[in-house]
């Protein structure tokens, strides 16, 4: 049974804090509002699609055009990719028809906890446990938690656990749309002497030399065997992304070249954000034994550009 408005807030509001909304029919969300920054979350995919800190512009991007419409993904934001990576393979590596990036990020999480810290922060914590549409895909026994420690930092961890006799194989992934003055003048640092597979190019296998990346093209890399913290040097600050359980990074921008075929994307959205992903997947996907527990987090903070 899923939550109703009335029911959250009478059990997890939080005076001048949290409170629970329904703008869009069927799309509950939270606003949030700590001494230190201002977020926007939903229950569909436990998605966060705004996160700005005091005196700062966004630092998530939300596509204009986004759906905010039950089982359609939000274009933007923070996307929650779980079990699965892109589109899913089965054991003879054939694409099979299943969501694209997995379930969880269409599907209503549970509210279990919201919490207001002495220091001012917000907790947030969500779960997905199996349900008709996972089962039918051949996700039974797990559970995952979602927990947000939202300030003047963002904090994110995603918990799985296997409940099941075999082991869980899965991927997983926070698919970061992360706001730019104008792409062509990132430098994304952090990314340097990793091995990537570019999907741009048959999947070939290429070790990124420079050790700031700029954006001149159609990006979309999986850096495998990486668990380097980076760095997005934008025009007037600078956004530190530290990553823990994740050994994967995954950097997309759709430029000109995919933007037409992205119909939840406005004609110049692509020139204001790049996606910085913390991910498990492809050589990095997480095989997790009977009853045991994975954990992936990610924490983002801003500092103001030194020249
Ligand atoms: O359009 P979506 O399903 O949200 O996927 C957007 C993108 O996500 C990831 O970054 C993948 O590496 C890309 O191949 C994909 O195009």
């Amino acid at each position: 049974m899923s939550q109703t408005i009335a029911e959250l807030n009478e059990h997890f509001a939080i005076r001048d804090h949290v409170t629970f909304h329904e703008d869009e029919p069927g799309m509950v969300k939270l606003r949030i509002a700590t001494s230190a920054s201002e977020a926007t979350l939903y229950l569909q995919g436990a998605h966060l699609t705004q996160w700005t800190p005091t005196g700062q512009s966004p630092v998530l991007y939300l596509s204009p055009k986004s759906a905010l419409a039950p089982g359609k993904p939000i274009r933007g934001g923070i996307p929650v990719l779980f079990p699965w990576f892109g589109p899913r393979w089965n054991a003879d590596a054939v694409a099979v028809t299943s969501p694209m990036h997995g379930f969880a990020r269409v599907t209503v999480w549970t509210l279990e906890r919201t919490h207001l810290d002495p220091n001012g922060d917000v907790h947030i914590t969500l779960s997905l446990p199996p349900d008709e549409t996972s089962r039918s895909l051949g996700y039974d026994h797990f559970a995952t938690k979602m927990d947000f420690r939202i300030g003047a930092e963002l904090h994110m961890a995603i918990t799985v656990t296997n409940r099941g006799a075999e082991p869980m194989v899965f991927e997983e992934g926070f698919h970061t749309y992360f706001a730019v003055d104008d792409v062509k003048e990132v430098l994304l640092d952090g990314l340097r002497g990793s091995t990537y597979l570019d999907k741009r190019d048959d999947m070939i296998r290429k070790v990124q030399r420079e050790s700031l990346f700029r954006f001149t093209r159609d990006v979309d890399q999986v850096h495998v065997k990486t668990a380097e913290a980076l760095t997005i040097h934008d025009t007037n600050r600078q956004i530190h992304i530290a990553k823990e359980g994740s050994q994967t990074t995954v950097i997309w921008n759709p430029w000109t070249v995919l933007t037409p075929g992205l119909p939840d994307l406005a004609e110049d959205s692509w020139t204001h954000f790049i996606c910085v992903e913390a991910v498990n997947a492809m050589d990095d996907r997480i095989t997790l034994a009977p009853g045991a527990t994975h954990g992936m987090s990610t924490t983002v903070r801003l500092t103001d550009k030194k020249r």
